[in-house]
């Protein structure tokens, strides 16, 4: 099925049961440009109430790590920034390149990441599943993080200690009062647009909210990202989607 590599990879997607991938008109990630994203001062500052106790479990998915939390009841919601309505947090995960100089997915002003951690909700207030929400245009709103290589970051260790036992694909382990909000800058100035997500079903559900502050990630940590397996013998690098063409959408901003 599809993947990141040279036959499954992002160019191949239209032709694997996702035809969305070159037709659609909100296709993410995209390539912010700072000065010509609008400052809009309607936008209000995001507000995260992220319960530690909602945090299940880490799992290697065969396309990332993700840390699954649950989404029975508004535990751990997302409201405010351009959103209507409360947003429960489902999941997060990472995508991170070979090397340091690649690896996220949104680009801004010409500069890759290491890596983008997202924090996946859903409306729960309009929808009753995840799955309903998923279809809709206003279904899912994603928190991205880009991830700069610098010093260790104490918030990912519990992540990274992790990571030893998950190499396979597949592979699953409880992983209980963890707060997504250590992950989080402390500035949560945001750009937002429409978009999508960003590995098929590549569904346009997704309200985007990019964080300008990137957090950081030491060298050694994303090493360990880095011993992660796709499959066998298959090291999962380079997990990202490359920008995708904007088709003249609006890219606001809440900070000028
Ligand atoms: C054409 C087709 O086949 N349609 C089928 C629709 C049914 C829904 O299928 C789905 C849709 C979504 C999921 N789970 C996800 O959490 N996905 C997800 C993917 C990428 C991100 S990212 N990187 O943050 O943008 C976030 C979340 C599972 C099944
Ligand atoms: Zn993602």
């Amino acid at each position: 099925s599809w993947g990141y590599g040279p036959k499954n990879g992002p160019d191949h997607w239209h032709e694997m049961g996702f035809p969305i991938a070159k037709e659609g008109a909100r296709q993410s990630p995209i390539e912010i440009k700072s000065q010509e994203a609008k400052y809009d001062c309607n936008l209000k500052p995001l507000n995260l109430s992220y319960d530690p106790a909602s945090s299940k479990s880490i799992s290697n998915t065969g396309v990332s790590i993700q840390v699954d939390f649950d989404d029975c009841s508004d535990r751990s919601v997302l409201t405010g920034g351009p959103l209507c309505g409360k947003y429960r947090l489902r999941q997060f995960h990472f995508h991170w390149g070979a090397c340091d100089g690649h690896g996220s997915e949104h680009v801004i002003d010409g500069k890759n990441f290491a890596g983008e951690l997202h924090l996946v909700h859903w409306n729960a207030e309009k929808y009753s599943c995840f799955g309903d929400a998923v279809k809709a245009p206003d279904g899912l709103a994603v928190i991205a993080v880009f991830l700069k290589v610098c010093d260790s970051n104490p918030a990912l260790q519990k992540i990274v200690c992790s990571l030893e036992c998950l190499k396979s694909k597949d592979s699953k382990s409880e992983f209980k009062d963890f707060s997504p909000c250590s992950l989080l800058p402390s500035c949560l100035q945001y750009y937002t647009y429409l978009g999508s997500l960003t590995t098929p079903p590549l569904c346009e559900s997704v309200i985007w909210l990019v964080l300008k502050e990137p957090v950081t990630i030491g060298a050694d940590q994303i090493a360990k990202f880095r011993c992660l397996e796709f499959g066998p013998n298959d090291p999962m690098v380079n997990n990202y989607r490359p920008p995708q063409p904007s088709k003249c959408r609006e890219i606001r901003k809440n900070f000028e």
